[in-house]
């Protein structure tokens, strides 16, 4: 979905969809939407992407914002009483609640013909022509902005999109084979199409459905406890109202307040004192530490999540001034996985075959990053680890050496801090390649951001969509994130900083 501000038609539809789901909320479910215990309006935002969530009146910190009922949210559990109880052994939950978005999108202007969430289906965005897995199927059909796009990012993004292209798939293909097999769950479709459809994974029909469906599953879903195990993978919710909030990184003004978790004993086995979890309820959502204002847009914070991540999952980055990162006031980040393996590759087939192996068994393969912030800019001790073993031997050795147990035992002793340098030499030899990758860091991103500029100026020519200015942006601050961060870290390494 982009920020793209849509016409006033649009904005006329989504106000009465709003006010449609609201209606729904107290009619059917039972949430108290008077003024005291609703204090949220969900509309167009200028500055943030597409619609937010707005206060009605000023409040106190700690206040009640909303709770949304636990029927009304589109969770496992609610799902688990319009599906065959099979399904939920067949399909994992993103696949799940995917699925029943997909067999209930809204045709056109239409609202969803959902019998059970259709009000609440009705408000999720219509529209994902600007995010990056959009483009990367898109792409596959050689569509040259899409090709252009996808090909323009920095490679720890592209690697990123990569992956969630593979997830993406890996739940179409298990939602279409289930429903292929499953015809009584297609006649639960409100879709003509879907009730008529043979359910081949090809079809970029059903494909364009289904991303609409997982996108708004990946953009807008909250962690909601279902499980007592908290990383459960069933521990999410499509939230009404909540999911209108727009993300900023620093403060979030909305806290949410977990719902009930009593602990009731397992029957019959009072005696052996095992309980479980009766998890679930309703969803309270309060203002944080601070008053608002009448007016005042509601921000979430979604994670602490690097920009690359920020993009690839939702479709857009957290925004800084030219010089922010490179002077520590923006937390910017490199993942340098690419430079890294390219380096442990090149290394004479043995020796780097050897390195790998040793970081893959301690656990130090891969998430080598460099950081702008808290300064000075820093590597992290996951790269210092890798380049430490990098140089453990100098770069002209070909073969592993006869003495690897004890060359490796020096370096695991820095590990766990016995020791705080391998040997002076590697301390040198380690920095002076940190700078090395940044130079090349520096390089990649001058060019990546000139070469966007001239791709773009060629596409101008030809009728464009109305994102593209700020999606290219966005492209052209994760390559700046790249080249400040890499210059400030070229800073910390000459001046002498001690990581
Ligand atoms: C949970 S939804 C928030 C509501 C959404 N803006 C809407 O119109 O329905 C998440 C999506 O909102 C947009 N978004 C959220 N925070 C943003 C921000 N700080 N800047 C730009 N877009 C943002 C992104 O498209 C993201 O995928």
């Amino acid at each position: 979905m982009s920020n793209f501000i849509g016409n006033d038609g649009e904005e006329r539809r989504e106000n009465a969809r709003w006010q449609r789901m609201l209606q729904w909320l107290v009619d059917e479910h039972g949430m108290a939407g008077d003024e005291v215990n609703l204090r949220v309006v969900g509309r167009r935002a200028q500055d943030t992407g597409g619609r937010g969530l707005f206060a009605l009146k000023s409040c106190q910190p700690s206040t009640t914002l909303f709770t949304i009922p636990a029927k009304a949210m589109i969770t496992v559990k609610t799902l688990s009483t319009i599906y065959p109880s099979k399904t939920l052994q067949v399909l994992n939950p993103v696949q799940l609640l995917s699925m029943h978005m997909f067999l209930h999108r809204p045709t056109g202007d239409e609202d969803s013909g959902d019998p059970v969430f259709g009000p609440y289906i009705s408000t999720l965005p219509r529209d994902f022509g600007s995010h990056p897995l959009t483009w990367m199927l898109a792409s596959t059909t050689k569509h040259a902005l899409h090709e252009v796009l996808t090909s323009s990012l920095p490679p720890a993004s592209h690697a990123a999109l990569q992956t969630i292209y593979t997830r993406f798939w890996e739940d179409w293909k298990a939602v279409c084979e289930y429903l292929k097999a499953s015809p009584a769950v297609v006649m639960l479709s409100s879709k003509h199409d879907v009730k008529q459809s043979q359910f081949d994974t090809s079809s970029r029909h059903l494909q364009d459905h289904f991303l609409w469906a997982w996108l708004n599953l990946n953009t807008r879903c909250i962690y909601y406890r279902l499980n007592v195990d908290q990383s459960a993978q069933e521990n999410m919710a499509m939230c009404p109202i909540l999911d209108f909030a727009n993300h900023a990184s620093l403060n979030s003004h909305i806290i949410p307040v977990m719902p009930n978790s009593l602990f009731s004993p397992v029957p019959g086995s009072r005696k052996s004192g095992k309980k479980t979890a009766t998890m679930g309820g309703d969803y309270m959502f309060i203002s944080s530490g601070r008053s608002i204002q009448e007016g005042d847009e509601l921000f979430l914070q979604y994670g602490a999540h690097p920009n690359r991540k920020l993009f690839i999952e939702y479709g857009f980055v957290n925004v800084f001034n030219e010089g922010n990162c490179l002077g520590g006031d923006f937390i910017g980040e490199v993942d340098l996985q690419d430079i890294l393996e390219e380096m442990f590759e090149k290394r004479g087939g043995s020796v780097g075959r050897w390195m790998k192996g040793v970081l893959e068994e301690e656990g130090y393969w891969g998430d080598w990053t460099v950081h702008s912030s808290p300064t000075p800019a820093h590597p992290s001790y996951r790269l210092m680890a890798a380049l430490r073993l990098y140089h453990i031997v100098p770069e002209s050795t070909h073969s592993v050496p006869r003495n690897a147990e004890e060359l490796v035992d020096a370096w695991r002793r820095v590990l766990i801090g016995q020791e705080e340098r391998v040997s002076e030499a590697n301390e040198q030899a380690w920095r002076k390649s940190l700078l090395r990758i940044c130079e090349e860091i520096i390089g990649r991103a001058n060019g990546g951001m000139e070469n966007l500029e001239g791709e773009l100026t060629t596409l101008k020519t030809k009728r464009t969509p109305g994102w593209l200015d700020w999606m290219a942006g966005n492209i052209q601050l994760l390559w700046r994130e790249e080249l400040e961060v890499a210059e400030a870290v070229t800073i910390s390494v000459r001046s002498g900083e001690e990581f």
